[in-house]
C-alpha cells in the first residue's frame, strides 16, 4: 500500500533506511577486524552525503576494558525495556542489580519503534567492537543502543526527546529498584579504621496507609501532603527552596510512628536512611552522611529527644557535676570521653535540617519521631525545619474500625457499641488494639478477638481507675503530711517564742532587782 501523506512517506523511507543500517551493522560485525575498520571509515563518508537520517548511539562503556556501564546506556536500557517487553521479539532476562527480580531488556539485534510528538524514532540494539588500549585485549565486545531519526527533527530529538528518555528511564529505574533501608550504626564486622558510612539491607516493610489504623480524614490529609510534595519539584525550584520537607511524628509509644514512616516510604517509593545520631562522631561526619544519601529518600531520626544534647539536658548534667561534687556527679573523665566520641551539636543538626547540604538535589524527607514533644528545643521543630507536625495518639473508634476491617474483615458487629463506649472512657494504643484483634489460635474467630479487645479495654479502664485512686491517695497523704509538718513548725515556733518571752521577762526582773 502506498503512503498517503508526506509524513507517512518519510516514516516509510526512514524505516527502510533504519532497516538497511541495521542489517549493515550486523553484517559488519561478522567481518574480520581490518575489513570492518575499512567499512566503518568509508560507509560513514559515503552515507554522510545523501542519507537524511541521523543516528545517535549509546555504547555500553568506554574503551577502557574495566570501565563500568555508562549511565546513559543503563538509562536507555531501562527506558527501552518498558517499550521492548511488548514490541521486541527477542528479549533478554537478567536478575536485577540487587538480585531480587528479573529484568527484561532487548536482546542483541532487536528493533523497536518509538513515537514522540508524532515523530517516529527507531531504536536498535547492536553488538559493537571497541578497540582498547590494552595489549592483551585489543578489541572488546560491547552492547550499544542506537536511535535513528530524520535530520529535520534534530533539534527536537536532541533537546526534548533525549531529555524525555533520560527522565522516563530514571523514573522507571527508581520504580523497579529494590528499595533499601540504610543505617549508620557500626556493626561488629565494620573495621574500626574504616570511615563510618551507611550500610544497607533490602527494605520490605509491608505497612501502607491503608493498613494504618487512624482517623481516615487525618490519614487522607497526610497522604495528600506527601503526594503533593513529591510532585512539587518545579514549585520548590520556583520559590528557591531545597526540595525537602520535614515531618515531626510525636505521640506515646505504640501509636504507629515507626509504622507510618514505613507507610510513607512505601507510598512514595523512597529509600529509608535510619540515622542513629549517637553513632555519629561529629558535625563533619553528619554532613558526610547526608551527602551520601540518594535522591528520593527519607532521613529518619527516631526518638530525637533521646539522641543527644538537643534538649539542653546534657549541658544541665554537666553544670550539675561542676557545681556540686556529690556522688551522682558524672566523673570528668567520662565527660571527656563522651565529648570526644560524640560531638554532634544542635547547630550542626539545624544546619543539616536547613538544607545547606541539600545542594546535591533530589527530593528528600526528614522525619523526627519523639514520645515527648515538650522536651525538644523549639528551634529544632519550628515550621520550615519540621514543616508538618503529626500527632499520633491513642486509638479512636474511627481508627479501630479501620483495624477491624483489615484484621477481621468486619465493618459492623454487635460488639462495636461496647467498644465505642469503652474507647470513650479509657485510652488504648493502636498497637494494643492490633494485638488483641490478632487471632491467637486457629479456633479464634472475629467474635473472640472482639471479646479479647473488650476485656483489654475493661482492664485498662480498671487500671486507670486504680492508678487515679492511688494518685489521689498519694496526693491526700502528701497534703496531710504537709499539714502535720506545718502544725509542728507552728507549734515549735510558738514554744520558741514563749521561751524567748520568759527569758526576756526573767532578764527584766533581774535588771530591776539590781537597780533596786
Ligand atoms: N496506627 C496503627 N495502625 C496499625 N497498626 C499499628 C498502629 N500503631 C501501631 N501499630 C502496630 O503496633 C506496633 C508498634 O507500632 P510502632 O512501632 O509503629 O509504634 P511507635 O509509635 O513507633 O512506638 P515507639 O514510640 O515505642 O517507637 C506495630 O507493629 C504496628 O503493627
Ligand atoms: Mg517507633
Amino acid at each position: 500500500m502506498l503512503p498517503k501523506t508526506m509524513t507517512e512517506m518519510w516514516a516509510t523511507v526512514g524505516s527502510s533506511i533504519a532497516n538497511i543500517m541495521f542489517v549493515w551493522t550486523i553484517f559488519q560485525q561478522y567481518c574480520p577486524y581490518n575489513l570492518r575498520q575499512f567499512f566503518d571509515k568509508y560507509t560513514s563518508i559515503i552515507t554522510g552525503y545523501f542519507n537524511p537520517y541521523i543516528q545517535i548511539s549509546f555504547p555500553e562503556g568506554s574503551d577502557d576494558i574495566w570501565s563500568k556501564r555508562s549511565k546513559a546506556y543503563a538509562t536507555v536500557e531501562t527506558y527501552l525495556s518498558a517499550k521492548a517487553s511488548d514490541k521486541a521479539k527477542r528479549l533478554k532476562a537478567e536478575l536485577g542489580r540487587d538480585s531480587s527480580k528479573l529484568v527484561l531488556s532487548m536482546d542483541v539485534h532487536q528493533r523497536v519503534t518509538d513515537e514522540f510528538r508524532g515523530v517516529k524514532i527507531w531504536w536498535a540494539s547492536n553488538r559493537v567492537f571497541i578497540s582498547t588500549r590494552s595489549l592483551y585485549f585489543p578489541e572488546q565486545e560491547k552492547m550499544s543502543y542506537s536511535l535513528t531519526f530524520h535530520k529535520k527533527y534534530r533539534a527536537m530529538i536532541t533537546e526534548s526527546y533525549l531529555e524525555h528518555v533520560m527522565k522516563e528511564g530514571t523514573q522507571i529505574g527508581i520504580k523497579n529498584r529494590q528499595r533499601k533501608l540504610y543505617t549508620n550504626c557500626p556493626t561488629e564486622k565494620w573495621p574500626s579504621y574504616k570511615q563510618r558510612s551507611w550500610s544497607s539491607v533490602v527494605f520490605e516493610h509491608p505497612a501502607t496507609f491503608e493498613t494504618m489504623g487512624m482517623d481516615p480524614e487525618k490519614k487522607q490529609e497526610i497522604v495528600d501532603d506527601l503526594l503533593n510534595f513529591s510532585k512539587s519539584k518545579d514549585f520548590y525550584a520556583k520559590i528557591g527552596k531545597a526540595w525537602k520537607r520535614g515531618y515531626l511524628l510525636y505521640g506515646p509509644p505504640g501509636t504507629g510512628k515507626s509504622t507510618m514512616i514505613a507507610a510513607m516510604a512505601n507510598l512514595l517509593d523512597y529509600d529509608v536512611y535510619d540515622l542513629e545520631l549517637t553513632a555519629v562522631k561529629d558535625n563533619t561526619e553528619l554532613r558526610k552522611l547526608l551527602i551520601e544519601t540518594t535522591s528520593k529518600s527519607m532521613i529518619v531520626i527516631e526518638d530525637i529527644d533521646c539522641s543527644l544534647d538537643l534538649t539542653g539536658q546534657r549541658k544541665k548534667k554537666k553544670n550539675k557535676s561542676s557545681e556540686d561534687d556529690d556522688q551522682s556527679a558524672i566523673p570528668i573523665k567520662d565527660f571527656q570521653e563522651e565529648e570526644k566520641s560524640n560531638k554532634v551539636t544542635l547547630s550542626g543538626l539545624l544546619n543539616f535540617v536547613d538544607g545547606l547540604w541539600f545542594a546535591c538535589g533530589g527530593e528528600r524527607l526528614i522525619i523526627f519521631t519523639t514520645n515527648y514533644l515538650e522536651k525538644l528545643d523549639p528551634a529544632l521543630i519550628r515550621r520550615g525545619r519540621m514543616d508538618k507536625h503529626i500527632e499520633l495518639s491513642y486509638c479512636s473508634f474511627e481508627a479501630f474500625k479501620v483495624l477491624a476491617k483489615k484484621y477481621l474483615d468486619l465493618e459492623i458487629h454487635q460488639k462495636f457499641d461496647t467498644i465505642q463506649r469503652l474507647m470513650g472512657e479509657t485510652k488504648i494504643t493502636p498497637a494494643d488494639v492490633a494485638e488483641n484483634l490478632m487471632p491467637k489460635s486457629s479456633s479464634d474467630d472475629a467474635d473472640k478477638c472482639l471479646s479479647n479487645l473488650i476485656q483489654a479495654l475493661e482492664q485498662s479502664k480498671e487500671e486507670a481507675a486504680k492508678k487515679k485512686a492511688e494518685e489521689e491517695e498519694e496526693s491526700k497523704k502528701k497534703d496531710e503530711d504537709l499539714k502535720v509538718k506545718e502544725e509542728e513548725a507552728a507549734k515549735k515556733k510558738d514554744e520558741e517564742s514563749k521561751v524567748k518571752e520568759e527569758e526576756e521577762a526573767k532578764k527584766k526582773d533581774g535588771d530591776l532587782k539590781v537597780r533596786e
